[in-house]
């Protein structure tokens, strides 16, 4: 099954969201990746439910809600409502993490679990039977435009090896300075869905930009 593409709307022009989110799946997107950050548990604040629920009528394809917030239980009701067909949470940022998994899934959304570059993969391997997506963070999560980080990939490694043993489905995708050269190693670590903001919304072509992260075998 070939590599799945997540074009990370960070690095979109927010002027022209529409246009942006419109190109990019008509560049052969498989999901659009819509961070989430309330200026605690990250330092940046991006966007809410509000902007996500204009975004839901453009397209039937997966959106996939990143929640990087603290007390995220409070507002998963909130992102399943304004239409979030994934919604990860962060090990680090929520203490009940079994409780908010079964939440997001009995809600009707397909949960998933976020893990930091420096969290040992260890920490969500009690989860990884009630997710349908495991994604791990290539950078520190909090902007775009950072360097991957390399490490991550032997966490990866693990998780794919984990989810053969026990007979598990979830999607592994890696978040975080993802371009036609680290989605090589990505790839060959076992990933499933890679997202992309700058290697792809800084492009003019985001066709030909998706193609070559694709392709980078
Ligand atoms: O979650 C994120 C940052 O916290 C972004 O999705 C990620 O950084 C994508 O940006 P880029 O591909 O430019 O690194």
């Amino acid at each position: 099954m070939s590599t799945k593409i997540a074009p990370s709307i960070l690095s979109a022009d927010f002027s022209i969201l529409k246009e942006e989110i419109e190109d990019v799946i008509a560049g052969g997107a498989d999901y659009i990746h819509i961070d989430v950050m309330d200026g605690h548990y990250v330092p940046n604040i991006t966007i809410g439910p509000l902007v996500l629920s204009s975004i839901r009528p453009i397209t039937d394809a997966t959106l996939d809600v990143h929640l990087m917030i603290e007390n995220p239980d409070q507002y998963v009701q909130d992102f399943v409502n304004a239409g979030a067909d994934i919604i990860t949470v962060h090990v680090e940022a929520a203490p009940h993490l079994h409780r908010t998994i079964h939440m997001i899934k009995e809600a009707g959304v397909k949960p998933g679990v976020v893990i930091n570059p420096a969290t040992p993969v260890e920490m969500i391997k009690p989860i990884l039977k009630d997710v349908d997506l495991v994604l791990f963070m290539t950078v520190n999560p909090g902007f775009g435009g950072q360097s991957f980080i390399p490490e991550v990939l032997d966490k990866v490694n693990k998780a794919a090896k984990w989810r053969e043993e026990l007979g598990l489905s979830f999607e592994i995708e890696v978040d975080g300075g993802v371009n036609p050269e680290t989605a090589k190693q990505c790839i060959d670590a076992g990933v499933d869905v890679l997202v992309a903001g700058s290697a792809i919304f800084n492009e003019k072509d985001r066709k030909q930009a998706i193609e070559k992260i694709r392709q980078s075998k």
